[in-house]
């Protein structure tokens, strides 16, 4: 009996790639851009004359998954992603007819759907967000408390973002930024005064609102900042409300180094990692809040 290799494939998996479009004639101030999003996970698998590699490690045939990712930032930015279709038969047909040794190329790719919020670089992810309540009560005429809030509400700043003057130590390695993508996914809860507010979904819907303007609106220096200015916001805005505590993700994107490949990367490619993540959480009340610090367990 011999034993055969049977049915194989390689490849990068999940990818993750935000691809940004500036606007060709904007204003050269970048707060007034119109920008536009993609922002795609990409998995290359590859087949073909891989036998020598698996039965003696002969990689002679082996196009790296290292190559692979580059590959789709690069293209990225060369031919920018119109459409997840369009950008799958390039990648797809690039590696069969650039490699002899790879005769079939799967390309599969999952686009992440973001809308407008307001101005022309803050979006906010379609669907993906849970609605959230928590009460307390101790009956008839006893204390009674109402935190409404969000959780999973992903947004993000093409530009607007700054990030320099931090402590550095013999650690540090981060550069200064004064333009970088600012992306988080929102978890905020806020405290009523009273259950006195009546028109919960208007609340809601209002709370929600001025978050999402506070983040669009900011131009930032840290997520710290941005975070005092959407509780901030909410508290202005909404006088049936007197706390607000939020939980800010730091969710990276790193530019891609192109120059290896020749190009330039004017904050258009990123690579998003999923972790790890800077996390920034924060309170923000009025100072007549009631005490009710129980509210919130
Ligand atoms: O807005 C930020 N706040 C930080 O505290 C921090 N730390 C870091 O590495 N990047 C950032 N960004």
């Amino acid at each position: 009996m011999a034993i055969v290799l049977g049915p194989n494939r390689y490849g990068k998996a999940e990818t993750r790639v935000v691809r940004v479009t500036r606007n060709a004639d904007g204003n050269g101030e970048r707060d007034g851009e119109v920008h536009r999003i993609k922002d795609v996970s990409v998995t290359v698998l590859l087949s073909g004359a891989m036998e020598d590699v698996h039965l003696s490690g002969d990689n002679a045939a082996v196009l790296p998954t290292d190559s692979q990712k580059n590959t789709v930032f690069a293209f990225a930015k060369k031919h920018g992603i119109a459409t997840i279709e369009d950008f799958g038969l390039l990648l797809a047909r690039h590696f069969v007819d650039a490699q002899p040794t790879i005769t079939h190329a799967r390309v599969e790719i999952h686009e992440y759907a973001w809308d407008r919020v307001t101005g022309g670089h803050s979006f906010v992810r379609s669907g993906g967000e849970v609605r959230t309540a928590l009460v307390h009560s101790d009956g008839d005429g006893g204390a009674e408390s109402v935190v409404s809030g969000l959780r999973d509400l992903a947004v993000l700043n093409s530009t607007g973002s700054e990030f320099h003057g931090f402590v550095r130590d013999e650690y540090t390695t981060l550069p200064p930024t004064d333009d970088r993508v600012l992306a988080t996914t929102v978890t905020a809860r806020w405290r009523h005064r009273s259950t006195a507010t009546r028109d919960w979904d208007a609340s809601y819907r209002e709370a929600r609102n001025h978050l999402l303007r506070a983040f669009a609106e900011t131009h930032s220096l840290s997520l710290q900042q941005t975070l005092f200015q959407m509780g901030r916001r909410v508290l202005d805005e909404r006088p049936e409300l007197c706390e607000v505590r939020l939980a800010l993700p730091n969710r990276h994107h790193f530019l891609v180094d192109l120059e290896p490949f020749g190009m330039d990367n004017d904050n258009e490619v990123y690579f998003a990692a999923d972790r790890p993540y800077g996390l920034v959480e924060g309170t923000v009340l009025t100072d007549d809040a009631p005490d009710a610090p129980s509210a919130w367990t």
